[in-house]
């Protein structure tokens, strides 16, 4: 199996993720994988063919037992800018709206939170922690709750904000993101949400690892599925009308 570096590398210089003169800010949440990829994109910028600019953020969410000393410590040593974002996201998503949908909400306003906050330090590129189990399960849940066949890209390009977001693990998996947390003792902080490990995201991706269980090289079959566009034959119907 590729290292979780070799294969994030793979996935920049294949979609060309980063450019050269980039200014690239990884949204670090103090989870696994955007610390993990905070080191690794450290690493990498070191030997990239092209030069980069990179920083990272975080958005306080407001959340009154979230303790950064942690994440705030690795930036320092890894010689990375390092700004949090104060926000009252959770004051507004859980005691003022009430939300029954809490994390839709939360995520468009940490998104929000973010693109100002790079606007104002004249970042251009957002680089988020997704893995590949993290593209099967958004694709089901998509396909699932809400009728479509959608997942993650490796690059997206906000217009409105003149922001491209990337994710350079997408084509690795999380037990590798777990393996590089455990081999380079990368700090993990602990999430201060009342929704983790209760989302619907969460339950689809047990869903998916029983599946996995059940159904031998299920998980290489999805992921193949998902990249194989040639193989694609959907109920598409206007091809019927000609
Ligand atoms: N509070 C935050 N501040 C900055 N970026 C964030 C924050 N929360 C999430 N992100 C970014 O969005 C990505 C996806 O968010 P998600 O909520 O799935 O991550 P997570 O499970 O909290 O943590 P991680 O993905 O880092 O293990 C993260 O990998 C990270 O890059």
């Amino acid at each position: 199996m590729k290292s979780l570096s070799g294969a994030m590398r793979k996935t920049i210089e294949t979609y060309g993720l980063i450019a050269e003169g980039d200014r690239v800010a990884v949204g670090l949440s103090g989870g696994k994988d955007s610390m993990a990829l905070l080191r690794l994109l450290k690493r990498y910028q070191s030997f990239s063919p092209f030069k980069f600019h990179l920083e990272a953020l975080t958005v306080d969410m407001g959340f009154n037992n979230f303790d950064l000393e942690a994440a705030k410590a690795f930036c320092l040593e890894l010689d990375v800018p390092y700004t949090i974002i104060k926000t009252d996201i959770a004051k507004v998503v859980f005691e003022i709206r009430y939300e029954k949908n809490p994390c839709a909400l939360c995520a468009n306003m940490r998104r929000g939170a973010l693109a100002q906050a790079m606007i104002e330090r004249n970042l251009n590129v957002l680089a988020l922690g997704h893995h590949a189990d993290d593209a099967l399960s958004t694709l089901f849940l998509n396909m699932l709750y809400s009728g479509k066949m959608n997942t993650l890209e490796y690059k997206s390009y906000l217009s409105r904000t003149n922001i491209h977001v990337i994710r350079p693990f997408l084509d690795a998996s999380e037990a590798q993101i777990v393996g590089t947390i455990h081999s380079e003792n990368i700090p993990v902080l602990k999430s201060p949400c009342p929704m983790d490990k209760h989302t619907k995201r969460e339950e689809v991706a047990d869903m998916l690892k029983a599946l996995y269980k059940e159904v031998p090289n299920s998980r290489k079959n999805l992921l193949t599925a998902m990249r194989n566009e040639n193989q694609c034959n959907l109920f598409v119907t206007k091809a019927l009308s000609k």
